[in-house]
């Protein structure tokens, strides 16, 4: 939230957006979900120790399980970890979790009622109510499955919108099943909230990994001349997870693993990694370049595609073992496909993209196999 570019990072790839520093309450719905616990929170609360947080910041968890504060407070800070690069802060680590919890509370209620918001509006009210200041700037976080993103856009949008402060609303990846529904879902988002209140994420362009590649790709002229069809015979993209769904069903049965993270998370990897070099490191012609290797991706062949379900392991349960997914359900959860990028750069070398759950161990690899044969 901060418009300062933090170390290690390309400037110009920072946004631009009007930082939230006066009083907020940041509502995370779905929080009874994996992504709340896993990612959210632990981001959430990595701001707040850095003091990265608006002023006088308060979490708001929302999701229809029920549940009392102190197990919101259990679920929300199972994964919080110790900094282990910053001394000072992991000697405060025990009591900043206990403040952390001071400033979040729980509400739970439907997606799809107006009761559920016009409750949760209630307690946003109450949380201004008791500032001193008049802050009354919220952020909507929807750590929820994509198939509940539109109604609860508008639920929020006609029960929770704030009329004396900044709204902002965030959706993470998939942005639906396919294009048609994508193109509804973004239609139907921009009839409620307007272009600058809303944010769009795929945690992937965050990671280091992706952007030490732009680093090294176009920072490096060795490496950047090497990088095509006469010294790479091809290129692999691998994501490997350990575990399972392990209650995710209600989200990931309906998307399976190819819409979970390879049309998202691992295209954009593929496109950073095969792009030529944008005009700037702008965010808007990053993106024209990446656009540009897609374009020249053409469908993919079902026969160049492998599909798979993993299935319980020594004391390891299978797909169909877990509750939340139904027993008949054909939803992959291993994908292995091949890509081709024809253009002047690329033509001829496939792109090999994994992707699965459930597998022996975690592996989340990049790997050009270098070749001095082809002409
Ligand atoms: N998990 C992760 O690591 C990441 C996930 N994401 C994205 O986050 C979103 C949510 O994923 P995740 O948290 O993993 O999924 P979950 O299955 O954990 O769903 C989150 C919450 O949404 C509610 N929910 C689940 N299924 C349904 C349904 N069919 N209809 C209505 N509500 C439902 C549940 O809350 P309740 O029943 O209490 O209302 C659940 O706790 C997805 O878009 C995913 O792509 C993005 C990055 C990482
Ligand atoms: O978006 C998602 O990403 C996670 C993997 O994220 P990582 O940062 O831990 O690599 C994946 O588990 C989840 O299924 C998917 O929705």
């Amino acid at each position: 939230m901060s418009k300062h570019p933090t170390r290690g990072s390309i400037p110009s790839m920072e946004t631009s957006g009007e930082a939230l520093k006066d009083e907020t309450v940041i509502v995370v719905l779905g929080a009874s979900g994996d992504l709340a616990k896993k990612k959210t929170f632990p981001a959430l609360f990595a701001l707040f120790q850095q003091g990265f947080l608006p002023k006088d910041a308060h979490i708001v968890g929302y999701a229809r399980t029920k549940m009392d504060e102190q197990e919101f407070h259990k679920r929300e800070t199972q994964y919080l970890k110790k900094s282990s690069d910053d001394e000072e802060l992991a000697k405060k680590f025990d009591s900043d979790v206990e403040e952390f919890k001071k400033i979040s509370t729980y509400v739970s209620g439907p997606y799809d009622e107006d009761s559920g918001f016009q409750e949760l509006l209630k307690h946003i009210e109450e949380l201004e109510g008791k500032r001193e200041g008049k802050g009354q700037n919220r952020v909507f976080y929807m750590a929820l499955p994509p198939s509940v993103f539109t109604v609860v856009a508008a639920g929020l949008k006609k029960n929770c919108y704030s009329k004396n402060g900044i709204n902002r609303i965030i959706i993470e990846k998939p942005f639906g099943k396919d294009l048609e529904s994508c193109r509804e879902m973004m239609s139907a988002l921009k009839a409620e909230w307007a272009e600058n209140e809303t944010y769009r994420i795929d945690h992937y362009l965050g990671k280091e990994m992706i952007k030490n590649m732009l680093v090294m790709r176009f920072g490096n002229v060795v490496l950047d001349a090497s990088f095509n069809r006469s010294f790479i015979s091809n290129i692999q993209i691998t994501f490997k997870e350990p575990f399972g769904t392990e209650g995710r069903g209600g989200y990931f049965d309906e998307f399976g693993i190819i819409r979970d993270v390879c049309q998202n998370h691992l295209m954009q990897t593929l496109s950073v990694l095969a792009m030529e070099r944008p005009v700037s490191f702008s965010a808007e012609d990053i993106r024209d370049e990446k656009v540009k290797v897609l374009r020249c991706i053409p469908p993919i062949k079902r026969e160049d595609v492998l599909l798979g379900q993993y299935t319980a392991s020594g004391d390891k349960p299978g797909y169909h073992d877990d509750d939340t997914v139904p027993k008949d359900s054909v939803s992959p959860t291993f994908a292995a496909m091949v890509l081709w990028v024809n253009n002047p750069r690329w033509e001829g070398v496939p792109f090999i993209m994994k992707a699965g759950k459930g597998l022996s161990r975690s592996h989340s690899v990049l790997i050009a196999s270098q070749s001095l044969t082809r002409t």
